[in-house]
């Protein structure tokens, strides 16, 4: 099963507008990979600029996080269909810095997973374990329950296009990378579950990205493993080391 590599930097909450609009221009010519799905989640107030900025490009945008409801009195908040308007096109939910500090659950996510889908946004649905849950050994129990929780009531056709991120917590801006069997191992049993929930046909089209002190001294190592499709990236895509975590071979 040939899945095609998607490769996605998650920059946080970092870049001003000007400063976005200056490192999409860096890594433009630096990114090209026909072989790769690229994406850059930027800060919502740059997300417009971004679009704009890579229209003559291979690089697609995405949001780092979207409310559940269609629109109302939700302040702060922003609604899928606000995304879709100016042509962003991925959404990532669910990230372990959103559960930490902004009391998200695997319930809210599977909400805002719905949400996204029936707006044709597609999910980069985060899950991973903090250091003392895998130390405690319940790291693939818990990752199941995760994805399980994310995944309900998303339809088959629709669970085909999501993209499933493994970021173990302890391994998030840190600097210590799972190794690429740690890595492999969590991402193998993500697939497991996809298949149990749906069935082989799923499980074989779903894409899995690996997040976690990826940079481009890691990158063709993790990317090289069979049931990793790619990687969520933080800090590596802020600079021109992401050309070369694109360009991993
Ligand atoms: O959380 C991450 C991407 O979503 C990973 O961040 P780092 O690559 O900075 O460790």
């Amino acid at each position: 099963m040939m899945r095609k590599m998607i490769i996605a930097g998650n920059w946080k909450m970092n870049k001003t507008p000007r400063e976005a609009l200056a490192l999409i221009e860096e890594l433009k010519p630096l990114v090209k990979n026909d072989d790769v799905d690229v994406v850059f989640c930027t800060p919502y107030v740059s997300l417009v600029l971004a679009v704009e900025a890579t229209k003559d490009c291979n690089i697609e945008i995405g949001a780092q996080n979207m409310y559940f409801e269609e629109s109302g009195a939700y302040t702060g908040e922003i609604a899928p269909n606000m995304l879709t308007e100016i042509g962003v096109k991925y959404v990532v939910l669910g990230h372990s810095e959103r559960r930490e500090y902004f009391g998200e659950t695997n319930e809210i996510v599977n909400k805002k997973v719905l949400k996204a889908i029936e707006h044709g946004l597609t999910p980069i649905i985060c899950c991973g374990e903090t250091l003392e849950q895998r130390e405690q050994g319940i790291t693939v129990d818990l990752i199941r329950a995760q994805i399980k929780v994310a995944l309900k009531d998303v339809a088959k056709e629709d669970a085909k296009n999501v993209v499933l991120a493994y970021e173990p917590i302890w391994a998030i801006g840190t600097g210590k990378t799972a190794t690429s069997k740690q890595a492999e191992e969590v991402c193998a049993a993500i697939r497991q579950v996809v298949k149990e929930v749906y069935d082989q046909e799923v499980a074989d089209a779903v894409r899995i990205q690996y997040g976690g002190s990826v940079n481009a001294g890691n990158a063709k190592e993790l990317f090289a493993m069979e049931n990793i499709d790619g990687g969520l990236v933080g800090g590596a895509s802020l600079k021109a080391d992401f050309g070369k975590v694109v360009n991993y071979k």
